[in-house]
């Protein structure tokens, strides 16, 4: 038997369930209502992106969006969990990036699509290194930024989420069984902007992770 090392989750092929319009002011930037009840979307593992390799544009899209988000990657599965013991089904954390086709999603959102084409193209999901839980003690409480070619674009706290990890982790359970190595995306915060051709986007979580990838076009 051959035993998967969860550094490596991306490496996996697990489920990556995505949290959208989790952070008031950045449903207000869109225009779109806060919701009461988490609004869930998924990516496939081809969305996959490490460091050194390039966001790719798909083609049909000329607005794709920047959007900084912690993720938190499963250690532990399970069906139904309860929001008292969540936690203890969490391996780590990484820093993601829900590369958006914004013109697309609108589209889709007008036609009452669903938001695949818009969220779910290959390199979509870039992802910083594994960071194991002891390393962010409060997952609610801290800062994630990017910065777009020097400037700053988003620069939010997890303390401002709807909806906490422990809530997210029991209300995904309850619809979609949760399995070790797969990835939950908790939403982004205010800031999000298109990315141009040659951008470098630079992006961390306080001092406990860095990331920076390149933007280029299929
Ligand atoms: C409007 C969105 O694309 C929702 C989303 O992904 C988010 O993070 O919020
Ligand atoms: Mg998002």
């Amino acid at each position: 038997m051959t035993s998967r090392n969860i550094s490596r989750f991306w490496e996996w092929g697990k489920k990556i369930i995505c949290v959208g319009r989790n952070y008031a002011d950045h449903a207000k930037e869109l225009n779109n209502i806060v919701p009461t009840e988490p609004v869930l979307f998924l990516k496939t593992p081809s969305a996959y992106l490490t460091e050194g390799s390039p966001i790719l544009i798909p083609k049909y899209s000329n607005s794709v969006h920047h959007e900084i988000e912690l993720g938190v990657v499963i250690g532990k599965g399970g069906t139904a969990i309860p929001q008292s013991s969540a936690m203890q089904h969490v391996a780590g954390y990484a820093l993601c990036l829900d590369m958006t086709a914004r013109d697309v999603q609108d589209d889709c959102k007008s036609k009452g699509l669903p938001w695949t084409l818009a969220k779910a193209f290959n390199t979509s999901c870039p992802v910083s290194e594994f960071i194991p839980k002891e390393r962010i003690p409060d997952p609610g409480n801290v800062k994630i930024w990017l910065n777009v070619n020097g400037q700053m674009r988003q620069n939010g706290c997890t303390s401002q989420m709807i909806f906490s990890i422990p809530f997210l982790i029991s209300y995904i359970s309850e619809i979609i069984t949760l399995e070790e190595g797969d990835l939950i995306l908790t939403g982004t915060p205010k800031g999000v902007s298109a990315v141009q051709v040659h951008d470098e986007l630079h992006a961390g979580i306080d001092d406990v992770v860095s990331m920076t990838f390149k933007v280029g076009r299929l």
